[in-house]
């Protein structure tokens, strides 16, 4: 028996970055003919995307761990590392994201919408890569980043392909019953069910969803009852089945009125922008109960009006399984033609994909936290964190590098500014995940320019000055150096060193 499975935890793992390459091109006249370093390749990123041809998350309840392929490693010869393989998850239409508090994410709500759950790791630069006028052969290449790994809830939202909709007591529990493996409650009281059962019905090549919704009466989409409840469920469904009663011994009622007030909510029922209205969707009719004498004459006579109207007519019992057979594969078909067409509309219409974050307007943020030996000073940022990431720390060049980035998007003013002096603790990133760092400014830090007044630029006035003064003070050296030299050859001469025999 097919179970419906409608909630599963997953947990994603994306694959990383591969780590740029350091590598120097040989010739053979020369040795050193400059970095040649290839990049690390991406690595692949975790998708959801919303299928018409699923209609559960089984496969995620059997299989819940998710990977996608790592980047290769950058090469020498500038060859630059494959781009990891990216993993698209196929689930059903309406499946909604969320994260492990559950947060929603995304709600994938109609077909061919992609959501990026998981992003693979950045591919590191090679040294070739990394190489400017300034810095003509680095020793160093960045690695590859992590890529995210995390948990997500998916949950379906009740989507079946067909929504039975009727009276209360129309049979229409009584109807999943017959035609899959559920077993919903069916009982003699109208309103037995109070949540719509799903059923996944296989007939032959079809397979499809059917969920039975609870009896809708006069002024269920106005919210009477538990209408407008019952009436959510349908919103979702691709095709309408009314079961209509052939047996009710309720004066007050036949199959065609009770059909008329049934279409009189369904057309009053709001749908979300975007959807298409109820009617409109594609309907069928079951004639129930035709085990019954009375059922059966019953529905011979209101089948010629409905055909006329221009619907397809079964009639059927979920007693004695007449007619059950043709209904099945009816709605089969039914279904079937339907997710052709939203594949194909697919094909044509852009895909809408949403993206997880948005982007971080802010590079990043200090906190200052209190600590035993002074504060700490915390950094955290989108940036600085995947630059850590990045820095291979058994290379000096790469830590120097790495300064050189924070420097560049200012985190050294900001430091500064939040009160760090040299041999002050800085982390880059959060909780214990962080690395720690002894904060060593550099001269070109802000350090000197927030002392200096406004309007002066103390690295230019200071240049200027240890320049002017440097000629001086060589100036003076040499000039005192001569004279020096003078007065020495002057004593020298006078005491007679210098004499020269004539
Ligand atoms: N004789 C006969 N009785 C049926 C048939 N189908 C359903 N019933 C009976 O009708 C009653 C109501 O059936 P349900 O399947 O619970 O009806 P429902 O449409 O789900 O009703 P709600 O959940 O209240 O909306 C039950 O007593 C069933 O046994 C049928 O084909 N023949
Ligand atoms: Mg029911």
């Amino acid at each position: 028996m097919a179970t419906f499975v409608d909630q599963v935890t997953l947990y994603l793992r994306a694959g990383e970055g591969g780590n740029g390459c350091v590598s120097v091109k040989r010739e053979k006249f020369k040795p050193l003919a400059g970095p040649d370093g290839g990049d690390g390749g991406n690595g692949g990123s975790i998708t959801f995307f919303a299928d018409p041809q699923e209609t559960t998350l089984l496969s995620y309840h059997h299989k819940p761990h998710r990977s996608s392929d790592k980047g290769g490693f950058g090469m020498g010869d500038w060859r630059n590392g494959y781009t990891g393989q990216p993993l698209d998850l196929p689930v059903p239409v309406g499946t909604v994201v969320r994260d492990a508090d559950g947060v929603e994410l995304a709600d994938l709500s109609e077909p061919g919408m992609r959501y990026v759950a998981a992003e693979g790791g950045q591919g590191g630069l090679g040294n070739a890569s990394l190489a400017n006028t300034k810095r003509k052969a680095p020793g160093f290449a960045l690695l590859g980043t992590p890529g995210e790994e995390l948990q997500v809830q998916l949950e379906l939202k009740i989507v079946a392909d067909v929504a039975f909709v009727g009276y209360p007591s129309a049979g229409k529990s009584s109807l999943i019953a017959a035609m899959s493996a559920a077993k919903p409650k069916i009982a003699d009281y109208p309103f037995t069910t109070l949540h719509p059962n799903l059923g996944v019905v296989q007939a032959a090549q079809y397979r499809y969803t059917v969920a039975d919704v609870p009896g809708l009466i006069e002024g269920a989409s106005e919210g009477k009852g538990l209408g407008l409840d019952f009436l959510r469920h349908v919103e979702r469904c691709s095709a309408l089945l009314h079961v209509l009663d052939c047996g009710t011994l309720d004066p007050g009622r036949d199959p065609i009125s009770d059909l008329d007030v049934i279409l009189e909510e369904l057309r009053s029922y709001p749908v979300p922008e975007g959807q298409t209205p109820l009617l409109e969707r594609p309907q069928l009719i079951a004639l129930n109960k035709i085990d019954l004498p009375d059922g059966r004459e019953l529905a011979d006579f209101v089948r010629p009006e409905l055909e006329e109207r221009g619907y397809r007519v079964f009639e059927i019992s979920t007693v004695s399984h007449e007619g059950l057979k043709e209904l099945s594969f009816a709605l089969g078909e039914l279904i079937e033609r339907d997710r052709e067409a939203k594949l194909a509309e697919l094909a044509i219409k852009p895909r809408i994909v949403l993206r997880p974050r948005p982007v971080d307007e802010k590079d990043f943020e200090i906190r200052v936290e209190g600590g035993t030996h002074g504060n700490t000073y915390r950094i955290l940022g989108e940036k600085p964190q995947r630059w850590v990431a990045q820095t291979d720390f058994a290379n000096d060049e790469a830590i120097g590098y790495l300064a050189d980035r924070l420097n560049k998007i200012g985190v050294e003013d900001a430091l500064f500014k939040a009160g760090a002096v040299a041999g002050s603790a800085v982390i880059i990133g959060p909780g214990s995940q962080g690395i720690v760092f002894d904060w060593e400014p550099t001269l070109t830090s802000a350090a000197e320019l927030t002392v200096s007044p406004r309007g002066t630029d103390s690295r230019l006035e200071e240049n200027a000055r240890t320049t002017t003064r440097e000629r001086r003070e060589g100036y003076y050296e040499r000039m005192d150096g001569k004279a020096a030299a003078r007065a020495e050859l002057e004593r020298e001469r006078e005491g007679g060193v210098w004499k020269v025999d004539e």
